[in-house]
């Protein structure tokens, strides 16, 4: 087994004519070839977005003078540096901060996920740990991404540490993805398992991240401004990690250190809207009425410097620049691929159908019909970035193997108690779609993977597809559709062809959201 990874890791090396061989068996062989291949192409892409080194280009000290700049601004250093920070991509930044800073940093707290420190030594990562004797407490928790009784030990920590800070401090918070989770810290008399249950049933109802946040901030302590508030009056700079699409500062990680502009009002209709109006415990009532007559209105943040040091689009930048170097003709598609995981995969589906007849130009090909479904289903999607018309006329000029690369957070409405994520749903849907048109004379290959290395409540970063799943599965006994229904999807790849088509990489110790890559290679 090691001996044919190591012939499969040459070969995803090779240079791509190599690995498009002709014949059944050659085909198989080259089907796993590009299939490494691929998944590597993943693994650089989350390499691109490493915390510790997107941390190192957004700050720079001066060791004699102590002056640390950030962006245009200065800030003197000397002995009044504390540092906070919350999120999965946390551990590895406070790392590489805590080794530029050295002695100027007297003390910190940070909130990471449960078991990242083990799964990172596991992994040999150590740039992402702490050294002994580090000045930074570290509070793991959140498991399964939703607040606890751990979290919330680390989050008043952390509130603690701001509390007493004077107007000559300077407080460094990092921030990303997986924030809100492990920086809970409810207004009483909200409590910790009602605002868990809340946020369960929101998101498992299919509201938006930015719907989800909103109800977090009105409910925390912490979360919109909350933190900058309690630092105040030193002066704050937020180093940010983006996972929303976007990059919208005030709602990555709920935004501690940003202003909520929303009411109570805005509250009432996300909650209406997801049929939650009605059954509201009666604490949640109390703090949102509260809210609406707060006599010191919504937090100031004057003191506060807020930079965003790494997203997506960086992500998928790498991802183009290498799927070039390997010979592909690379386009990114959008950064921001949002909305309903149903309608997100029938996008995939028919755009590999259209894409497919284009670079073939095959007279079987996609009817203009099928190119106004597609033009259809991206303006329902509304991705304010889309370059649909740019990827196609780059494919038809392609003559080559085509990579069309994007990102973004769909969601899942879950219907069934299954176990998925939403990247092992998407590429299970894709492969559904993709199974049901002829697509030419063309190998098709879709793949879709958390960068954070864990989709949903399970061990898997995501999935890849190709159009014969469908029937390659059937003759394992698998129905797909039914797989489908119990969103189910991490169960079906587990079994499918002995999980091959599954991709594991161990949390990566980053988040930028999700990443999907659709090949074709024209035969
Ligand atoms: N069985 C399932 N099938 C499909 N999707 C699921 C399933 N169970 C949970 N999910 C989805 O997984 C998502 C949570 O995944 P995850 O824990 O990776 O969060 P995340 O959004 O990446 O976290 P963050 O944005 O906080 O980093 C939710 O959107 C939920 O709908
Ligand atoms: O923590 C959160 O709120 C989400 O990951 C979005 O940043």
């Amino acid at each position: 087994m090691a001996t044919a990874l190591q012939v499969l890791r040459h070969l995803a090396q090779a240079p791509l004519r190599l690995l498009l061989w002709r014949g059944p068996l050659a085909r198989l062989a080259s089907s796993m070839a590009l299939a490494e291949q691929v998944r590597q192409l993943f693994e650089s892409t989350v390499h691109a977005v490493l915390p510790g080194p997107l941390l190192q280009r957004a700050l720079s000290l001066d060791p004699d003078t102590g002056q640390l700049k950030v962006r245009d601004r200065s800030f003197q250093l000397q002995q009044n540096l504390y540092l906070v920070g919350f999120g999965k991509a946390v551990l590895g930044m406070a790392a590489a901060a805590e080794e530029l800073l050295g002695q100027h940093l007297v003390q910190g707290v940070i909130s990471v996920p449960k078991g990242i420190r083990a799964a990172m030594e596991c992994a040999g990562k150590q740039e992402m740990l702490l050294k002994p004797h580090s000045r930074i407490q570290v509070f793991e928790g959140a498991e399964g991404n939703l607040p606890d009784r751990d979290a919330l030990r680390a989050a008043l920590a952390i509130r603690q540490l701001a509390e007493v800070l004077t107007a000559d401090d300077l407080l460094l918070v990092l921030i990303s993805g997986g924030g809100s989770a492990l920086l809970p810290a409810p207004i009483p008399p909200v409590t910790l398992e009602e605002k868990q249950t809340l946020t369960k049933l929101l998101a498992a109802r299919g509201a938006t991240i930015q719907e989800l946040n909103t109800i977090r901030k009105a409910l925390s302590q912490l979360k919109g401004g909350g933190l900058a508030q309690a630092a105040y009056p030193a002066q704050v700079v937020s180093l940010i990690l983006s996972d929303v699409v976007g990059d919208p500062v005030e709602v990555i990680a709920s935004g501690p250190t940003v202003a909520s502009v929303h009411n109570v009002q805005d509250c009432l209709y996300i909650l209406n809207r997801y049929g939650l109006r009605a059954a509201l415990p009666r604490s949640v009532k109390t703090v949102l009425a509260q809210a609406d007559s707060d006599p010191h209105g919504p937090h100031t943040c004057g003191h506060v410097l807020n930079v965003i040091i790494g997203s997506n689009a960086l992500a998928l930048a790498e991802a183009q620049k290498q799927a070039e170097a390997l010979g592909y003709r690379a386009v990114v598609l959008s950064t921001a691929i949002q909305g309903d995981v149903k309608s997100v995969a029938q996008f995939y589906g028919l755009l590999a159908r259209v894409a497919g007849a284009r670079l073939t130009q095959h007279g079987a090909g996609a009817s203009v019909k099928e190119d106004e479904q597609l033009q259809e289903l991206a303006a329902q999607l509304q991705l304010p970035d889309l370059q649909l018309k740019g990827a196609l006329e780059a494919v038809v000029c392609a003559r080559g193997p085509v990579c069309l690369l994007a990102g973004g957070e769909p969601t899942v409405q879950l219907e069934g108690s299954g176990r998925g994520g939403r990247n092992q749903e998407l590429a299970l849907r894709v492969g559904a779609e993709l199974g049901r048109w002829p697509l030419g004379p063309v190998d098709v290959l879709f793949l879709s993977g958390g960068t954070d290395g864990q989709d949903g409540p399970t061990a898997a970063a995501g999935a890849w597809v190709r159009p014969e799943l469908a029937s390659q599965a059937a003759t394992e006994g698998l129905d797909v559709a039914a797989f489908l229904a119990h969103n189910d999807s991490h169960t079906f790849f587990c079994r499918f062809q002995g999980g091959a088509h599954l991709l594991h990489t161990g949390l990566t110790g980053t988040n930028v959201m999700d990443v999907h890559f659709l090949f074709l290679w024209p035969r």
